[in-house]
């Protein structure tokens, strides 16, 4: 982790330079006492592996127990990736525990950034797939740049896997059943103009996407909390509720389903045609 190293080592070496073990993997930055910014920061696609997953859920609260803090903008700090999804390395022949670990931290992460008491605006300057949608999903609004090539979506039956069904039911709940049927089964990637149409996006901008984010994350944050919490809470409580009630069970599923040879080989296949490319 950056922070072990002396000061003079981290003043010196180029950020560019630092393995993912000696980097932060986020960045916090506060551009007023109301408003926190998150970014992620793990090159090169920011993969959440479990590390990444930990460390996003650390961050989360952290800046929640800054009772002054009322919005958060999450964002990247590569040019043309939000997320690149799970780490699929952590899902080629793993071992079990760590496997069943890794599942944990997603699910964790999902739940936090789901419920948190702030305000969350996804500023999406990049590609967002599987679950890079599923970390936009999480938050309470969505402004994507307008760049046509970027894509968002869920993928998942592309690699021979399935979007576990808390992320399914966070599909539904945010495009629809029959969008997300079909964008599910085919597993679809959507480009920015028809994420818009679907209302998986909530706004597309040409201008940097974090100068809009952070006027949306100013009007978010002048919402009185209580009454904005109680409406999230009785939104997203259900689901909340849900997973938390099913966890163990949702982690034997993943487990079960990924150690399957089938699957393993559909996965090594994917990351094998992803590193050719
Ligand atoms: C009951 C059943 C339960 C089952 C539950 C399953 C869980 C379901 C939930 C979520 C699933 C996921 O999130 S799986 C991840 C899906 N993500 C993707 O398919 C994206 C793959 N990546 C890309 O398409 C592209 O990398 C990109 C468009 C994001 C960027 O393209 P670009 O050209 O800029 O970069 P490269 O493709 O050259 O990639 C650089 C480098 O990174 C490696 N890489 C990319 N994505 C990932 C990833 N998700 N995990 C790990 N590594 C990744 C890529 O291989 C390159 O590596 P090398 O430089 O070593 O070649």
């Amino acid at each position: 982790m950056l922070s072990r190293l002396s000061p003079l080592a981290q003043r010196t070496i180029s950020p560019r330079l630092l393995s993912n073990a000696q980097r932060t993997l986020v960045n916090i930055s506060y551009p007023s006492p109301k408003i926190a910014v998150l970014e992620l920061d793990r090159p090169p696609v920011n993969s959440l592996s479990l590390e990444m997953s930990a460390k996003i859920v650390e961050s989360i609260k952290e800046i929640e127990s800054n009772p002054e803090v009322q919005a958060m903008v999450l964002k990247s700090s590569n040019p043309k990736i939000f997320s690149a999804g799970l780490d699929i390395t952590e899902m080629n022949r793993p071992t079990v525990a760590r496997l069943e670990d890794f599942w944990r931290n997603i699910q964790t992460l999902f739940l936090t950034l789901y419920s948190t008491r702030l305000s969350t605006i996804a500023s999406i300057d990049g590609h967002s797939p599987a679950g890079g949608c599923l970390l936009a999903m999480s938050c309470d609004y969505r402004i994507m740049s307008a760049t046509p090539s970027y894509k968002i979506g869920l993928n998942e039956t592309k690699l021979g896997i399935a979007a576990p069904y808390w992320l399914k039911d966070l599909f539904v709940t945010t495009i629809g059943y029959r969008e997300a049927e079909v964008g599910l089964a085919l597993g679809k990637l959507y480009s920015p103009k028809e994420a818009l149409e679907i209302k998986l996006v909530d706004e597309l901008v040409d201008s940097p996407v974090i100068d809009v984010a952070l006027k949306r994350a100013d009007e978010w944050a002048s919402i009185p909390e209580k009454g904005r919490v109680a409406s999230k809470v009785m939104l997203r409580g259900a689901m909340i509720q849900d997973l938390e009630e099913k966890r163990e069970m949702d982690v034997g599923w993943f487990r079960d389903f990924i150690m399957e040879e089938g699957v393993q080989k559909g996965i090594e296949g994917y990351l094998k045609n992803l590193s050719k490319k």
